[in-house]
């Protein structure tokens, strides 16, 4: 399998080079030249494996230039350190299934890539005798994942840009109290938008990310979104469904696209999904987009649901892609549009094929703890925000699609103690690994809104 950019000029990239180079060096992001297929039968072949054998059955048909045995060590070593053997369990709460997704590390979705994401690069970075310098962006969940995918690992820095005082007390505290001399927080003057565009910016200046050696650990990295893949057939396998290969809903609280994205791939690749539903906060763009073609750009706005205060989804531009039917110039024109006008425009037989696969919900601040509530009540089960707007979403939409849902649970409630005291009145359980934070040390670095004045600090801090 090679890669390719949804700009057109960057084309025949190996994996291992895909993943090391993040953003495609003509500004745009890699996709695989083909999607492989899954029929029925593999499918089924599939039922009763463990999570690490499916894993290494799709991603092996994305990757060719790493043996198989490898590949095999590194999924294992990946999920050694989640706190159950399924990985990512499927809860049937009768309404509909919740895939918990917050098993690993740092309690959110994002460790399921990134613990991943971590050994990949340990790998092809000793296999190639080279060094790292890792920049991201984040809006609370993927800067901790990241941070601890890498800690530890050789050869390896990481600058992690958070908006400052956007973020909620325990995800800031996740990333402040690693205190590993290659770890570098950065809280941004600004919003996650503001992060993203910084982190662009400085891979767009492509002779400063050679000279570093830049990488990324951000969904425009193709492993975090083939890692993601994984777990949509991992849940349709769990389901009763399966025995019948019936269809399925997913319902993805979403915030930069990376997520329902993977779903997309799944769906591409032959899984039974009847709709993939966008779930959004008020921060709902790609709401406005599924349902009327509206994709402006508004401001951020606060909400408990912060991890998808999101405006500027940065994998939007993969789907586009298939959008256009693979039309490099018109994605180049849309992502011009976006980033001079702040819209894109679409058209009606667009929107018809965007139906074909999207429905898409919004949940306000209000619902979102309502459905927290209703969900301890009903279920004995909390929720946290993120996943709260995706119940919200299934429940808004169950007369409407007649399937079931599978809805991602992609945090831990404890990540969000506050939101979640308003809803019910009391904290949820609070794992030991979050209480030993209050008690730690901090570093971290405030900064302005720059590109410039961030780029001349990483460079001050960074390895050739
Ligand atoms: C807890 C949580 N839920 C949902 C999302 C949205 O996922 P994505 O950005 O992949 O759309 C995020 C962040 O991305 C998150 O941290
Ligand atoms: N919600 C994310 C935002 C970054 O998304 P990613 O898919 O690029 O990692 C976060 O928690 O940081």
């Amino acid at each position: 399998m090679k890669y390719k950019s949804t700009r057109g000029d960057v084309n025949s990239i190996t994996f291992k080079d895909a993943v090391l180079m993040g953003l495609a060096d003509d500004g745009g992001l890699l996709i695989p030249e083909e999607l492989p297929q899954i029929s029925n039968e593999e499918l089924m072949s599939l039922k009763d494996k463990s999570y690490q054998d499916v894993a290494f059955y799709i991603m092996n048909k994305y990757i060719d230039d790493i043996k198989e045995d490898v590949l095999k060590k590194l999924i294992d070593k990946s999920y050694k350190n989640f706190d159950t053997d399924k990985v990512v369990p499927l809860i049937d709460l009768d309404d509909f299934y919740l895939l918990e997704l917050f098993h690993g590390p740092t309690l959110a979705f994002k460790d399921v890539a990134l613990q991943f994401l971590g050994n990949l690069f340990e790998y092809i970075l000793s296999e190639r005798k080279q060094n790292l310098n890792i920049i991201g962006a984040t809006s609370g969940d993927t800067g901790s994942a990241a941070i601890y995918g890498v800690r530890g690992k050789k050869g390896v820095k990481i600058f992690i840009l958070h908006p400052k005082g956007r973020v909620s007390k325990i995800q800031e505290l996740q990333m402040t109290t690693v205190l590993d001399k290659n770890v570098f927080n950065i809280a941004v003057e600004g919003t996650f938008d503001d992060c993203q565009f910084i982190v662009k910016e400085i891979f767009s200046d492509v002779d400063f990310k050679k000279k570093y050696n830049l990488g990324s650990i951000n969904s425009i990295n193709w492993a975090r979104v083939l890692s993601q893949i994984v777990y949509y057939f991992y849940a349709y396998l769990q389901t009763k469904e399966s025995d019948n290969l019936d269809k399925i809903n997913f319902i993805v609280p979403t915030g930069n696209f990376g997520n329902v994205l993977a779903g997309f791939y799944a769906k591409k690749m032959g899984l039974p999904v009847n709709k993939l539903v966008i779930a959004t906060n008020e921060n709902n763009i790609l709401h406005r987009f599924v349902q009327k073609g509206d994709y402006s750009i508004k401001g951020v706005v606060k909400t408990y649901s912060p991890s998808m205060d999101i405006q500027i989804a940065s994998n939007f531009e993969r789907y586009l892609y298939y959008l256009y039917d693979g039309d490099h110039q018109k994605v180049k024109g849309s992502m011009a549009a976006l980033k001079n006008d702040k819209f894109i425009k679409f058209n009606d037989l667009e929107i018809e094929k965007v139906h074909q696969d999207f429905d898409s919900t919004t949940t306000t601040n209000e619902e979102t703890l309502n459905i927290i509530k209703t969900v301890y009540e009903r279920n004995n089960y909390i929720v946290d925000p993120h996943t709260a707007c995706g119940v919200d979403g299934a429940l808004k939409l169950k007369d409407k699609l007649d399937e079931k849902f599978i809805c991602l649970a992609t945090a831990h409630p404890a990540k969000f103690l506050d939101a979640v005291k308003v809803a019910i009145g009391k904290e949820p359980e609070i794992p030991e690994r979050i209480k030993e934070l209050f008690n730690k040390d901090k570093r971290v670095y405030e900064m302005p809104n720059d590109v410039n004045a961030i780029k001349s600090f990483i460079e001050q801090n960074i390895d050739e």
